[in-house]
């Protein structure tokens, strides 16, 4: 009887609590269609309205990139899309929070600049970020990001960048590892591990010495803590289902290899610091930022900050390029007699040799058009505000705490945002550096270093490094050949974009390498 009383008690209780939570998810529902009509805009077309069913599309997306499949799946949400909205959808989880998909550059440029200071990466973003990136440029909004930029940009300058020393220590340790002509090599895991050295010479004046030293424990951290990031960011509200065992032990093994630099440089009084910052040789980019700040957890967020942003994102763009240029012999032989035309078989290549080669910058263009190094962005609405509808509709609301997710890959590879195939034009799928000599593409329609106040502080540092690369490269070797099923390569999308199956090739000297 008792047990009976209690089963019952239960059953009510249950029921109560089910209703009251449903009444509170209707409530919170009716008041977020309330503020999105308050604004003036109208919602997009709708894939989900509740978590049930938005869970579904999560399920499908994280089964798309595990696939590495995540570029048809996104572009297969504007299956649903309108001829109002054709390029943009909503799912709806919470109540009260949406994720706005997008591939139209109209609202990549709201998000990015015109609408810069209703947007923002968001409190979910920054708490989901925090234990990896902390406080820094990446993962904050308003003053505390523009804090970081301040601080960080003046080791961006021209000045700084056209300094190669840095570059020409990386790629000669590379270019000592290729294995001897016609041998294959995954170029593209030197390149993580030139970058890997590159970039924590010039934030810390030291290198992990990956690049001797394949197995770094430091690398590995790294690689671990930036896949299971990307699977937090993608799960969204799911992502407290996410293991956290090897991202944490990731997280403490990049502390243990950062926290002694900077207590080094810590130690520095102010003007022995001011006087590293007039030379040349032994300033760093920790040097440079422990001038204006003492605190070492704002300096180990800022050097582990750009060393995410700077490392796989040169290293993925030369991976690509290698892999496209491998299909393509007559471009190879192009850019090599560009290449050699330039400053021969030896001489090292200065910052105005690099900016002179043109058919190696449409190169570089051309892959960053196919393969944006970051193909997913996000951005939070930091207030309630609007995306612009297309020509002859209206705004689309867009409600603060709501997640705009662009990606600059769905967009770039929209055919119909390009001119028509021509002799000139190849089609836009394809890898045509040519179609540069006479072609530009229409603002916002090709971002891969993003645009406006956030636009990347390091472009300039990549553009460099690539191109300082390839050249050093392609003065020992005369022809690239694919070791392996070029169609077969996938689009592997996690924070940033890389070929799945890595980049097996044969580098090939006429008589040996080229002193
Ligand atoms: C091919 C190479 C690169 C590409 C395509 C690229 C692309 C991008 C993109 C798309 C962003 C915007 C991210 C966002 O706001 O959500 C960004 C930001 C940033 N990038 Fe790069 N990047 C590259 C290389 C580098 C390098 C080499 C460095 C430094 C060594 C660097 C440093 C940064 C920093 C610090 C930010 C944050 C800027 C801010 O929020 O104000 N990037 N980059």
């Amino acid at each position: 009887m008792l047990a009976q009383i209690t089963m019952t008690n239960i059953a009510i209780i249950s029921a109560l609590v089910a209703a009251g939570l449903s009444a509170f998810y209707m409530l919170q529902r009716m008041r977020h269609e309330l503020r999105v009509r308050k604004i003036g805009g109208v919602r997009a077309p709708q894939l989900a309205t509740n978590p049930f069913s938005g869970m579904f599309w999560f399920i499908r997306a994280a089964k798309a990139q595990m696939r590495n499949e995540l570029l048809n799946h996104y572009n297969s949400f504007y299956d649903h899309a309108t001829p109002e909205c054709p390029n943009c959808v909503e799912i709806q989880i919470k109540a009260s929070e949406r994720y706005i998909l997008t591939r139209d550059p109209e609202h990549i440029k709201a998000v990015l600049t015109t609408k810069f200071s209703d947007f923002g990466k968001g409190a979910t973003f920054h708490s989901l970020w925090r234990p990896f990136l902390g406080d820094s440029i990446f993962t904050t909004d308003r003053s505390l990001w523009h804090d970081s930029r301040s601080l960080i940009r003046p080791m961006f300058i021209k000045d700084r960048v056209s300094d190669l020393a840095t570059f020409e220590k990386g790629v000669s340790v590379l270019i000592a590892e290729l294995p001897p002509s016609g041998h294959t090599v995954d170029i593209m895991d030197l390149f993580y591990r030139m970058t890997l050295d590159v970039t924590n010479d010039f934030l810390l004046g030291a290198s992990v010495d990956s690049l001797n030293n394949p197995q770094s424990e430091f690398a590995s951290a790294f690689s671990d803590v930036q896949r299971i990031q990307m699977m937090i960011s993608m799960t969204g509200p799911f992502q407290a289902l996410i293991p956290r065992g090897a991202y944490n032990r990731g997280i403490g093994v990049i502390n243990r290899f950062v926290m002694p630099y900077i207590e080094q440089a810590l130690a520095l009084p102010q003007e022995e610091l001011e006087k590293l910052s007039n030379s040349d040789k032994d300033f760093t980019f920790l040097h440079s930022i422990a001038r204006y700040t003492r605190d070492p957890q704002v300096l180990r967020d800022q050097i582990v900050a750009v060393l995410l942003a700077g490392r796989d994102t040169t290293a993925a763009t030369l991976s690509w390029t290698f892999y496209e240029l491998s299909n393509y012999p007559e471009k190879f032989k192009k850019l090599h007699d560009e290449v050699i035309a330039s400053v021969d078989r030896t001489r090292m290549p200065t910052y105005d040799d690099l900016k002179s080669m043109n058919y190696l910058r449409h190169i570089l263009n051309e892959t960053l058009r196919l393969y944006p190094a970051v193909p997913y962005n996000l951005r939070t609405a930091l207030e309630d505000t609007t995306i612009p509808g297309i020509p002859g509709q209206p705004p689309i609301s867009v409600v603060e705490g709501d997640v705009v997710v662009y990606s600059t890959l769905a967009m770039q590879r929209q055919r119909d945002l390009y001119p028509p195939t021509s002799e000139k034009f190849e089609d836009p799928a394809v890898f045509s550096p040519e179609r540069w000599e006479t072609w530009s593409p229409k603002p916002w329609q090709y971002v891969p270093f993003n645009g406006g106040p956030r636009i990347c502080v390091g472009q300039n540092f990549a553009m460099t490094e690539m191109a300082y690369c390839m050249v050093r490269i392609l003065q020992k070797y005369d022809g690239l050949e694919y070791r392996g099923d070029w169609h077969a390569q996938k689009h592997e999308a996690e924070v940033v974009g890389k070929p799945s199956q890595g980049v097996n090739v044969a580098l090939h000297a006429k008589e040996g390498p080229h002193e």
